[in-house]
């Protein structure tokens, strides 16, 4: 029973494919008339489907009243099409009369928008094939078309008009030209079509070939010779039916083929195949039928029409049939359904990145065809998955009249990258941040406590009881943040990470020691990273203290004091007995207003990691300083690649806090993870978002560091050159003696290629250091070792950085490698790669033979073949040949990482205990 209820419901689907429609289209009008529906599938009650209907009634006469409008310019549009057609007399007149005849008004009309749409409610093509089928899908169609005349069609139905508009309607100029073309050569046809270009046509035709009449009202004397079916596929279709008729018809027919191609080329076909063609975007049959109805022509146009119709009707393929008889007459009148051609061009679209052709067409609302016409204008092929620059996207938009709007998203997950600019008005002054740096031993750790100690003695009582990586002191009433790490590490490994966190660098020289290879290297950091550097003289209490010189060795520098006519400030201090503490604090200050150092506190948090760790207690703890914005307790953040919201907040003096401005230092607990030093900090307005964009850095990361060495190598050197990556090659150089590096430095300095030049940001005598490592990866420098060698713990920094070290013994050929490099010349075809590592731990002189070394080898492995190096103090003292390698009395190949070996070098015997003999080998390298 149910079944049988289903079976009898009418389904979305099912009455769209009575109609010829689709089932969008059904949903959509019936969400317009307020009628709720799922989907294609859900039952449409009576109600919905005569509110359809009337909606398609209200449509009509809409149309129809639009229409009657425009008559007149339709009227002198069908007499100019007529008369550039009519090169035949008849022809001319039967134009004028068509001209004249209320009906021909549509004909100007049908270019531009309504097609017959319960004629040929699909589109042109389809409908050709519909006439196709109805004519080979057998006899149902047919036998359709032929009892046409007898169908259950409604009166005034627009159907009954429609065939015989939808011919006059539709054709354009040059059909309608065509037809009059036709028209000689079918006859009697041609003065039919004139007196109503439809009606009367159609009926002579009709009354010679009921069936097909309506569908060919040109050539009425070919399609009196014509079967029905033949007839009803000419009609429909130009020169497919043309073809078709070829095919069915040879046999039989009776017409002239070359009246039927030209009947279905330039008469009825090709209104035909116009009309279809216009209905596939929109149709409006119906309003056709309502202007021959206001017309009062139409209605004697009707019967053929209805036929027409009716044939239509039966070519909605056979599915339809069964429909109409199920869902009775109105429905069966359902077929005159009518889109109108509405211009749904938006005024407005928002662009957000590039978009494919097809993307472009469908927000322009567009068909793609037309969006690649308009590129093919501009000289651009392109495809339906083109993709559009913006600029292309907006010329192109701009052509079709429709306005831009830009809304690129911004990288939200590479934070750090996007600069956040702020009005003048709402900044305000912000403490500056100082690191201390200097030579081992100068006193950069007794100076920071001092500092610390007469800001606790200051303020708080009950000394310090935090440390959390950095801390503030104030200073007539002006803070202070010092960042608590003496050393390099915090300035270098932060840089090297990205971070900019210092606004100041305080040099700490011992006066009693002057400038140390430390102390260089420090000032070559700051320089790098464009801090300003304050001279903190220490230890004048001691008496070996000699400020003029460290003051004259610190001008090679071109850190020239105040006095000197320089711009460096120097103060005097001694960290141990606190003197001139005040001093350099109220300096610092004056660097720092020199600087104008500001930012808005009436922002989101942004800053960057200090110190994390994890805490037994708390978990993940992370200290962090502040330099944008202000933290609140209860915000959402990501640092790094983890994410969390602050639960608890302390400041540096141990105090909980409930929010902390720029470059204030805090520990703060609530992460998922544990970050890293450097890592930068910036706040969400929730959770979930600062989760989402830490896990897809946490995948960018993993992503790069599995992908390419971004690091400049001199194998790259050129490429990045050309490509206007590099301008400087920076090189840091270490050697076995200052010397040396001086002269390499000469040297390098000179060398420019390509507009690039070598920039020596470090150099120094003696073995290449971790720091060394440093600061070649963060400033994507490259190391020169001349004479000297990177230790195995500095070589694996090198190989984590990624920074490229070159190593070699003459200068002539650094010189020759980095200009080869940066003239893209370089080829190197061998590598060098070591294998292992060996220290000499006693030495045994036999005679003939020479000083036999007894080492240890610690790490990787050494081979009878390779070539080897004897470092002392991480210099090169010899490099060479394995003459012997033993294992006890016996010669062996190889040695292994844990086991003893006695080992002689050609024309070496000078081994001393604690020697590292390094293992080589030379691999090809592809480039
Ligand atoms: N006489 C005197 N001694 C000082 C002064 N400042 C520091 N010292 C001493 O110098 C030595 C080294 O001081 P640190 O503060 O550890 O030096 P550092 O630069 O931090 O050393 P590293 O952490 O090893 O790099 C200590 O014995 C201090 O007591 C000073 O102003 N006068």
């Amino acid at each position: 029973m149910d079944k049988q209820d289903n079976k009898d419901k009418l389904r979305v689907y099912e009455y769209a494919k009575s109609l010829n429609m689709s089932s969008k289209e059904i949903i959509t009008i019936l969400k317009r008339l307020g009628i709720g529906v799922n989907n294609h599938m859900s039952v449409m009650e009576n109600d919905a489907v005569s509110s359809v209907e009337k909606f398609f009634h209200d449509i009509k006469s809409n149309a129809a009243v639009k229409r009657a409008a425009t008559e007149n310019a339709a009227k002198q549009a069908a007499a100019t099409a007529a008369s550039a057609a009519a090169a035949a007399a008849k022809a001319q007149a039967a134009a004028q009369q068509a001209a004249n005849a209320p009906v021909a008004a549509p004909i100007a009309e049908q270019p531009k928008v309504s097609q017959p749409v319960a004629a040929a409610p699909r589109p042109a093509v389809s409908s050709a094939t519909s006439s196709t089928s109805s004519s080979s899908q057998g006899g149902q169609l047919r036998s359709n078309s032929q009892s046409t005349p007898a169908r259950p069609y409604t009166p005034g139905q627009g159907s009954t008009s429609r065939p015989s508009q939808p011919y006059n309607n539709n054709r354009p100029a040059g059909a309608s030209s065509g037809q009059g073309q036709s028209r000689p050569s079918t006859g009697s046809s041609s003065s039919a079509r004139p007196s109503g270009s439809s009606t009367g046509g159609y009926n002579s035709s009709s009354s010679q070939r009921p069936a097909s009449s309506g569908q060919r009202p040109t050539s009425s004397s070919g399609q009196g010779q014509r079967p029905q079916g033949q007839s009803a596929g000419t009609g429909t279709t130009g020169a497919v039916n043309t073809n078709r008729n070829q095919g069915t018809d040879n046999s039989r027919r009776t017409f002239d083929p070359s009246t039927n191609r030209s009947s279905g080329q330039s008469s009825a076909p090709p209104q035909r195949f116009n009309e279809t063609r216009a209905t596939k975007p929109t149709v409006a049959p119906p309003s056709i039928n309502e202007d021959l109805d206001s017309n009062g022509v139409a209605k004697k146009a009707k019967p053929p029409t209805k036929r027409f119709d009716d044939n239509r009707g039966g070519t909605n393929k056979g599915g339809q049939n069964r429909s109409n008889s199920r869902y009775g007459k109105g429905r069966n009148q359902a077929p005159v359904v009518y889109k109108e051609k509405v211009d749904n061009t938006p005024k407005k679209i928002i662009v957000r990145g590039e978009m494919t052709v097809g993307e472009l067409s469908k927000s322009l609302h567009k068909d793609v065809s037309e969006v690649i016409k308009k590129l093919l204008h501009l000289g651009v092929m392109a495809n339906i998955n083109q993709e559009l620059d913006l600029e292309t996207i907006q010329l192109l938009a701009t052509d079709f009249g429709v306005e831009v709007e830009m809304k690129i998203p911004v990288d939200e997950d590479n934070f750090e990258l996007i600069l956040e600019t702020d009005e003048d008005g709402d900044l305000s002054e912000r403490p500056p941040v100082v690191t201390i740096m200097g030579h081992v031993d100068h006193g950069k750790t007794t100076l920071l406590d001092a500092i610390r100690q007469t800001s606790v003695t200051e303020g708080e009582a009950g000394g310090i009881t935090q440390h959390i990586g950095a801390y503030q002191t104030e200073v007539h009433g002006k803070k202070i943040t010092f960042l608590d790490t003496p050393g390099h590490e915090a300035f270098t490994t932060m840089r090297a990470r990205g971070a900019k966190v210092t606004d100041i660098t305080i040099l700490v020289v011992a006066a009693d020691d002057g400038v140390m290879p430390q102390t260089v290297e420090a000032i070559n950091h700051a320089k790098a990273a464009n801090v300003p550097i304050l001279i903190a003289i220490n230890k004048i209490d001691k008496p070996g203290a000699n400020i003029d010189r460290i003051k004259q060795e610190l001008t090679e520098y071109a850190l020239v004091p105040e006095e000197w006519g320089g711009d460096t400030v120097y103060v005097e201090v001694s960290a141990k007995q606190r003197l001139g503490l005040e001093h350099l604090l109220e300096m610092i200050l004056l660097v720092a207003e020199v600087q104008e150092l500001k930012a808005n506190p009436n922002k989101r948090a942004r800053g960057t990691v200090i110190e994390a760790q994890l805490d037994k207690g708390k978990g993940p703890v992370v200290h962090v300083l502040i330099q944008n914005g202000t933290l609140r307790v209860g915000d959402s953040f990501v640092a790094g690649v983890c994410f969390g919201r602050v639960r608890a907040m302390v400041n540096d003096k141990g105090k909980k806090i409930k929010e902390a401005g720029p470059s204030t230092p805090v520990e703060i607990t609530g992460l998922n993870e544990v970050p890293q030093a450097g890592d930068p900090f910036l706040c969400y307005e929730d959770e979930r978002k600062a989760r989402n964009i830490a896990e897809r850095r946490a995948i960018t990361l993993r992503q790069s560091e599995i992908g390419a060495n971004t690091r400049v190598t001199l194998d790259d050197l050129y490429k990045q050159i050309k490509e206007g990556e590099m301008k400087d090659l920076y090189v840091i150089i270490k050697g076995d003696v200052q010397g040396s590096v001086e002269a390499l430095k000469g040297s390098l300095e000179k060398i420019e290629v390509e507009g690039a030049r070598v920039k020596i940001i470090h150099m120094g005598a003696g073995a290449i250091t971790e720091s060394d490592i440093i600061l070649a990866s963060a400033s994507n420098a490259i190391i020169i070792g001349f004479n000297v060698r990177p230790d195995a713990a500095v070589q694996a920094t090198a190989d984590q950085e990624k920074v490229d070290i070159r190593l070699h013994r003459v200068i002539y050929s650094v010189i020759e490698e980095i200009e080869a490099a940066m003239k893209g010349l370089l080829d190197p075809i061998f590598k060098e790669v070591v294998i292992g590592h060996a220290e000499v731990r006693s030495t045994f002189k036999v005679t003939k033979v020479g000083t036999i070394a007894g080492c240890m080898v610690t790490q990787g492995k050494i081979t009878r073949s390779a070539e080897v190096r004897l470092i002392r103090g991480g210099i090169v003292v010899f490099e060479g040949k394995i003459d012997s390698l033993k294992r006890y009395k016996d010669d062996a190949k190889e040695v292994a990482q844990g086991y003893e070996c006695g080992i002689t070098l050609e024309r070496f015997n000078d081994f001393k205990d604690g020697d590292i003999i390094e293992a080589f080998v030379m691999e090809t390298v592809e480039r």
